[in-house]
Parts: structure tokens; sequence; C-alpha cells
């Protein structure tokens, strides 16, 4: 059975990111992952999981001008340069921090400005991805139900682009949530993008609740990822139905167990 994160950018919502990390080891994780922890010192983050052993897995690269609609700036035409600054913020905090994934977030980006913005974004992954070696930069494709516009919601869309960057440590972050709203076929794109996927997601569709519920039943899932040899890690990205302690619970409903 998969080895369980803990995704502290949707679990234990009511306390602050280092009394979360405390959860996640208390409730039995091994490692964690984290959305946005930029406001959290890197040193105190890589200590307290330290304390726990947990492992950390990484953290996404910087939103830009959230209020003006932004969500990641890699496949942003006109956007490069701070592209290449928030990158660099999320490659020190990581590094400091002892993460070993970037999430490069590729944003939302007008239809008229998609052919632009795919060479934008290979061109971004290529420096980055030589800029940060020892990283394993990840692309996740968002459904355009929850973020309208993002620039891609299909599995297919970032293994072309992967297969254009050509860089060995450039994978698809497959987040079973996005991939169940927007396409569907898990199992089919499991084994077909297997090589490259470096991490996998998951949630209830359509609820994006604990994985317990809804269209898609994770005992099989979890079954097929074994039966397919996936030796990652399975991100726990809900957002639980109340306190997160009280959901978590589905694993054992679901044949496995957090830890
Ligand atoms: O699926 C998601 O929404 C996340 O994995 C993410 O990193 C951006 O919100
Ligand atoms: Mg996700």
């Amino acid at each position: 059975m998969p080895r369980f994160s803990a995704n502290l950018g949707f679990l234990w919502p009511d306390r602050p990111l280092l009394d979360r990390i405390d959860a996640a080891a208390a409730a039995g994780f091994r490692a964690i992952e984290l959305h946005w922890p930029y406001d959290v010192s890197a040193h105190r983050v890589k200590d307290r999981c330290a304390e726990h052993g947990l492992v950390l897995l990484g953290l996404n690269t910087p939103v830009g001008q959230s209020e003006k609609g932004e969500f990641g700036l890699g496949a942003v035409p006109g956007r490069q340069a701070d592209f290449e600054v928030g990158f660099q913020q999320a490659l020190e905090w990581g590094r400091t921090a002892g993460a070993s994934v970037i999430h490069v977030m590729a944003g939302v980006v007008a239809p008229q400005e998609k052919h632009a913005g795919r060479s934008v974004l290979v061109e971004n992954l290529r420096k980055a991805a030589s800029r940060a070696p020892e990283m394993m930069l990840v692309l996740e494709g968002i459904n355009q139900r929850d973020r309208p516009g993002y620039f891609y919601s299909t599995i297919g869309e970032k293994a072309e682009i992967i297969n254009e960057v050509d860089a060995p440590n450039v994978k698809i972050m497959f987040d079973v949530y996005h991939v169940g709203v927007s396409e569907g076929d898990i199992f089919g794109k499991l084994a077909t993008h297997l090589p490259i996927i470096g991490h996998v997601q998951i949630a209830a569709v359509p609820s994006r609740a604990e994985p317990d519920e809804g269209e898609i039943h994770y005992a099989n899932v979890f079954r097929e990822l074994d039966r397919l040899g996936y030796r990652g890690w399975v991100g726990c990205e809900y957002k639980p139905r109340a306190a997160t302690d009280s959901g978590l619970g589905w694993a054992r409903t679901l044949g496995t167990a957090i830890s």
C-alpha cells in the first residue's frame, strides 16, 4: 500500500504551520508537503520535521499577484522575470528546509496567449531544471471548474511539455482529484505515464473531501499504484469535512494505514 504524505496546505487548517507539522506526526504521517510556506522560517520547519523524523517533500512556487487572479507564473507571457524571482525564492526556501520537490505552477493564461505561454513555460522549466538539479520539479494540471483558465488541465498536455523540456528532474504531479474532474480514465493514465509521474495526490471527486466518498474508489487506486510499481509518495491533499483528526478514519476504511 502507498506511503502517505500530509498536505499541510489543506490539513489542520485551523492552526499555524508548525503546529500542523506536530499534528501530522501525531497522526502517524511520515512525510509532509506544503503549499506556500514562505511566511514561516525554513530553518524552523526543518528543525520541527527533524524533531519528528518527518520527511519534507515539497512546496509550490509563488502565485504572483493573487489579487489580479494570478495563480502561478510559469506559463504567463511577459512575467518571465517575476517567475525567475519566484522560482529562486522557492528554491532557497526549499533548500534551507530540506525539501526535494518544487511544484512549478503554470498559472492562468488567456486563450489567445496559450501558444506563447507554452514556449514561455518550456524555456522557464529548462532554466529552472538546470538551476536546481537536485530538486524534482513537478507540473500539475488544475481542473477548469476550480480554476478557470489554468494553463493545463490534462495529463497529456503536461506529458508533452515534459517531453519537450527534456530534463530528467521534471515530472508529473498526478493529482487524482484533478484528473478525475477533468478527464477520468485514472488507471489508463497512471499506466501510460508512470515513468514520468513524480508525485501523486488524492481527494474525493467531486467534493475534494476525505478520499472515502464520491466517484473514485481509492482502495482500487492504491492497489493499482502498487500493481504498477509506483514507489513515490501519495499526498493527502483533501479538504476535511470537519476536524482533520476526526476524518482520518478513511485510511482504515480503505484497508490501509496512514503510517
Ligand atoms: O491541487 C492543488 O490545488 C495543489 O496541488 C496545488 O498545489 C495548487 O493549489
Ligand atoms: Mg494537487
